[in-house]
């Protein structure tokens, strides 16, 4: 079946939080509309441009554009953007059945109010049939939300000295939020009403007794969460679109770009509400609780009442071992285990670090910051354009293999790059990711890494170094979560494998909008000859201008 979309993209005054601010939306929402769909359909969005002045482009994050590489929305990589009262249409299949997002995929656009949830039912009997049952289906799009205009916070971000953007004002469940302090707001001149219905709690019914699958995705800007539902456990059963095998949480740490469903059940005090609390772990929290309301329905409780106690405050936001537990509990599902290639022909070694360049501050693997071309890769390449983009590839791995990833580099100068990393099609590549102390003493976050056009396994996880004659040897090859985003914790190193067998070229890089805006990505070629020939509609920027 086709799943038809019409999208008209255009600024609006929004309220998420009670505070009135300019956001992008969709045909006048933010959060977008829920694309859903069963698995095998073809998803057709017609996306019109009604900004006045600023391009767009959409990334279906999860979903891998096999044999579509043109339609996955990331601006610079593959597709030149969409202007200013144009129309591009995006047609891909989902071939998967899972939990999914899209979101804006150019420069900090995300982060205006750009994105939504995309959720594909399996094929009925089909072998992807879910291995659990519930009794109904609820979503939760988590999200955190500042209020200067993302405009201010990419020019903060490209200034000396660097203007951070510091914690977000409020957390978003589904869209809505609420900052706390209205006169603060008002005194500083933003419009802030807290009793508007735009900003009100959302409610989540369930019926007593029964099972529901909460779906739960990420598109946060900078935070990692911890969501809970108050005195409800969690089992955790999806991940990026990939059955778990189920594991008993509290609570779920989720970071940027990740996707999770987890099973409940409602057999609480039907007569009282519960929250819903979303919250910052992993950074020192600046912002409070983000909440929503579970109601029961048939109990004495109004559905809009605030529950009785005060929300879930979550773990400690320092507790590491705590997340990093969970990261090693999500491992497949016993039936649906995909065994990964016994090994690589190929390991990449990234070293993440924050950087000046210039005076600037960036972020960088092995030394380079990433920047996008202005013609994008795939574009560029079909043509033949080896002027677009810096033809020597980056490097393989950092140069001193005894870095201290726990001291401030003594040399924090990078270089900047638009080299990309040619993978030889067919081939079974390895990445580690090695985290390390930023440019201030004893501090080290947490990155959400997201690859596009593939899933990866998760392989292993430490914190420290990675010792490359000691760590695989310990590998998980028997039943490794397939995921399309994975968190490196502080001081920690993940290693992920996939096989380089979609055609295309494919953006990897760390999910906080500012970090990747900072340089924190690369970018992979696969395949390229074998794309076929590109709608015409993504070309014409850059080196393409003028008909190419
Ligand atoms: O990129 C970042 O910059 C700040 C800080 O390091 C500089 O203020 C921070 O916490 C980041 O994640």
């Amino acid at each position: 079946a086709t799943v038809h979309q019409e999208w008209e993209i255009s600024y609006q005054f929004k309220s998420p939080d009670c505070v009135r601010k300019l956001a992008v939306t969709i045909n006048g929402q933010t959060p977008g509309p829920t694309i859903r769909a069963t698995q095998g359909d073809t998803v057709v969005v017609r996306v019109k441009n009604s900004l006045l002045t600023e391009n767009v482009a959409i990334h279906w994050h999860g979903i891998r554009q096999i044999g579509t590489p043109w339609a996955d929305g990331t601006e610079g990589v593959t597709q030149c953007p969409i202007l200013p009262g144009d129309t591009f249409t995006y047609t891909f299949v989902v071939d998967r059945p899972g939990t999914y997002m899209y979101h804006a995929h150019y420069g900090m656009q995300r982060s205006a109010g750009l994105n939504g949830l995309i959720v594909v039912a399996a094929a009925r009997g089909g072998p992807d049939a879910e291995p659990f049952r519930y009794d109904g289906e609820h979503h939760v799009l988590l999200n955190d939300w500042w209020h200067k205009s993302t405009y201010e916070q990419a020019t903060g971000l490209a200034s000396v000295p660097l203007g951070w953007v510091g914690e977000p004002q409020s957390l978003l469940i589904n869209g809505r939020g609420r900052f706390v302090n209205c006169s603060a707001a008002a005194a500083a001149g933003m419009t802030c009403n807290a009793t508007l219905p735009e900003c009100a709690a959302p409610v989540f019914a369930v019926v007593p007794g029964k099972t529901y699958r909460f779906r739960i995705a990420s598109v946060t800007s900078l935070s990692a969460l911890n969501f809970e539902i108050e005195g409800h456990e969690m089992t955790v059963v999806e991940a990026d679109g990939h059955y778990v095998k189920p594991f008993v949480v509290k609570n779920l740490n989720i970071y940027s770009g990740e996707t999770y469903s987890v099973l409940i059940k409602a057999d609480q005090d039907p007569n009282r509400n519960y929250w819903l609390a979303s919250n910052v772990v992993s950074r020192e929290p600046g912002t409070p609780t983000g909440t929503a309301v579970l109601s029961y329905y048939g109990g004495r409780s109004s559905p809009r009442k605030a529950p009785p106690t005060t929300p879930p405050t979550g773990p400690a936001w320092n507790d590491t071992t705590y997340r990093f537990r969970q990261s090693v509990a999500t491992v497949a599902h016993p039936a649906h285990v995909q065994p990964p290639p016994p090994r690589a022909d190929r390991t990449i070694l990234l070293l993440n670090t924050q950087n000046k360049i210039d005076g600037h501050i960036k972020w960088a693997l092995n030394n380079v910051s990433f920047t996008l071309p202005h013609t994008p890769y795939l574009v560029a390449m079909k043509n033949g354009l080896l002027g677009a983009f810096d033809q020597r590839p980056p490097p393989e791995t950092y140069a001193h293999q005894g870095y201290d990833i726990y001291a401030v580099q003594r040399n924090p100068n990078a270089t900047v790059s638009d080299g990309l990393y040619r993978l030889q099609f067919g081939s079974v590549v390895d990445v580690v990711l090695q985290n390390a102390n930023m440019l201030a003493a004893n501090k080290s976050e947490t990155h959400p890494w997201h690859l596009h056009g593939h899933d990866f396994w998760v392989l292993g996880y430490g914190i420290g170094r990675f010792d490359p004659a000691v760590h695989p040897a310990a590998y998980n090859l028997k039943d490794p979560i397939l995921k399309n985003t994975v968190a490196v914790h502080p001081y920690g190193w993940t290693a992920l494998r996939f096989k380089a067998d979609n055609p295309g070229v494919w953006a990897f890089h760390c999910h906080i909008e500012s970090h990747f805006f900072m340089g924190m990505g690369i970018v992979f070629e696969e395949g390229v000859e074998r794309v076929a020939q590109l709608p015409k509609e993504i070309t014409g920027c850059g080196m393409t201008k003028g008909g190419h």
